[in-house]
């Protein structure tokens, strides 16, 4: 069984609490990890681990060798990139490619692009005029804000983790991360991953635990974080604000989603059923930019339902590596009683079950694991749980429509602003949706498609701010201003 300890001051310890927690495997709800909880005293010590990298060496060290200590981490996450794989696939249970192609290449891109940035973006400067006619210069500085708490989920943990982690250290801050209870693995290589290349000790912290009155409220909580910078569920967002309100600290919110694809039927059919597909599937549908919710121009609607039922229909549930198995299970049996409640409500709501609605047939070594049908639903009202109601899940309900005014009111009647994916090839039209969509962000014939350089983040209940490129040094920095009467 794996063992999983914390990572602080640059060493992997046990803590004093004395209590650990099991982790299963989604697969088969077999229990493959045994993991330390922190408590007061081990955020304590991560605080205090951090204080003094920020007081030490890594406080005063030059942005060009921060820069290069960065590259290093992610060339040598690429180094041990099977060493990634195999962990996150253990915790999620996802299929290998997966891994290989989208979650753990982005960790280490999550610190390269950062580094870039750090190097290349300056800060403002204004001249100024003065009654003596002398004039003055204003300039700014960009100062590292301290200690950041990073909280995340568990849906893609090293991808999420990293994506704020990276710019963090870029900015020259230090981090306690508190990954999900669900998802501990890869948070912890990344600390091996610090040492090998000579990051200071406290730099980078892991504090292991859950949320409410362990190591993610202690963290929220402690006077000598400066800043918060979470992504989960809508409702934690606020249990963090509330306790990043005492001591008036700042926060980052990346949060739920109840994302709406729109499909016109001037759209290129095939592209676009394969990127709702994936939109609405990717992950088992534990995505948060993930499509539960699709609008489809009447004319092309039952094509388009009868297309995307055949590839819903065409997955192979099994093993992250199992030869022609693609598609993997949920994180937790929590989670899966949650999805399945909803995949009945849906049918109390008088839902037409287009495809799934419940659980695969597996072998028996499987039969105890997290599995769901990919799922299709038709007919619902607008008003019914399971289209409002972020469900996280494999899932997503269809429903035609006549105009581009109607389905502007439909993406948008919601209280999630996350993102949005629009299939047409009319481009004059693409544009004006995506200015009349209230999201952070809008994919047109593409769908999670992502620059690192754009900005990232929710609308509404889907977010506080923005990260990515320039706006992450907004959150990670203070920038000082410096006036000089000339
Ligand atoms: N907007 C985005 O970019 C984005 C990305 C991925 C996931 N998500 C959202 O994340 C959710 C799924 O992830 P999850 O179930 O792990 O979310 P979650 O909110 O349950 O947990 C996220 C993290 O917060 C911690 N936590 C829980 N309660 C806390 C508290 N009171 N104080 C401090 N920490 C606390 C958890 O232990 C975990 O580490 C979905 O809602 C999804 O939409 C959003
Ligand atoms: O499941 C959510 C995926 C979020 C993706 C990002 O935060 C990102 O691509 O930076």
């Amino acid at each position: 069984m794996r063992q999983i300890d914390h990572f602080i001051a640059g060493e992997f310890t046990a803590g004093t609490t004395g209590k650990r927690f099991e982790k299963r495997s989604p697969l088969d709800n077999t229990v493959i990890t045994s993991i330390a909880e922190g408590g007061k005293a081990e955020v304590d010590a991560a605080v205090a681990a951090a204080r003094n990298a920020m007081d030490g060496e890594w406080g005063r060290m030059p942005t060009a060798q921060r820069v290069d200590m960065l590259y290093a981490v992610a060339d040598e996450i690429t180094r041990r990139f099977d060493d990634f794989v195999q962990a996150e696939m253990e915790d999620t249970g996802q299929p290998a490619h997966v891994m290989e192609h989208v979650f753990i290449p982005r960790g280490a891109a999550n610190f390269k692009v950062f580094a870039d940035v750090i190097k290349n973006v300056p800060t403002e400067t204004f001249q100024m005029d003065t009654p003596d006619g002398e004039g003055a210069l204003n300039y700014g500085i960009r100062v590292p804000k301290g200690v950041i708490g990073v909280i995340s989920p568990w849906n893609a943990p090293f991808l999420l983790m990293t994506w704020k982690v990276g710019p963090a250290l870029a900015c020259g801050n230090a981090v306690i991360v508190k990954p999900s209870e669900e998802t501990p693995n890869t948070a912890a290589l990344l600390g091996e991953v610090m040492n090998a290349v000579g990051v200071p000790k406290g730099v980078y912290n892991v504090v292991n635990g859950f949320g409410p009155q362990s190591a993610g409220e202690y963290i929220t909580r402690h006077p000598g974080v400066d800043a918060i910078t979470f992504t989960g569920e809508t409702r934690t967002g606020t249990a963090i604000m509330k306790a990043a309100a005492e001591g008036t600290r700042d926060v980052s919110f990346e949060m739920g989603g109840k994302n709406a694809g729109i499909v016109f039927a001037d759209c290129d059919f095939d592209a676009a059923v394969k990127g709702i597909f994936r939109s609405a599937f990717l992950n088992s549908g534990q995505v948060c930019l993930g499509t539960e919710r699709v609008y489809v121009e009447r004319p092309i609607f039952d094509r388009f339902v009868a297309a995307l039922k055949e590839m819903a229909e065409s997955v192979r549930f099994g093993r992250p590596r199992d030869a022609g198995a693609d598609y993997g299970p949920l994180i937790s049996k929590e989670h899966q009683q949650k999805v399945l409640s909803y995949y009945a409500k849906a049918v109390e709501e008088g839902a037409t079950v287009v495809t799934g609605g419940g659980v695969p047939d597996m072998s028996a070594e499987l039969a105890g694991g997290n599995w769901v049908q990919p799922t299709i639903w038709t007919g619902l009202p607008e008003t019914a749980a399971v289209v409002r109601e972020e469900i996280f899940g494999p899932c997503c309900h269809l429903r035609p429509f006549d105009s581009e005014a109607e389905v502007v009111s439909l993406a948008n009647d919601t209280d999630y602003g996350l993102s949005t994916t629009i299939w047409t090839t009319n481009l004059a039209r693409a544009h004006r949706m995506a200015a009349r969509i209230d999201v952070g962000i809008t994919w047109i014939n593409s769908w999670f498609l992502r620059d690192l350089r754009t900005a990232f983040g929710g609308s509404k209940q889907s977010g506080i701010g923005r990260e990515g490129g320039v706006h992450s040094l907004e959150f990670y920095t203070e920038t000082r201003n410096v006036c000089i009467k000339l």
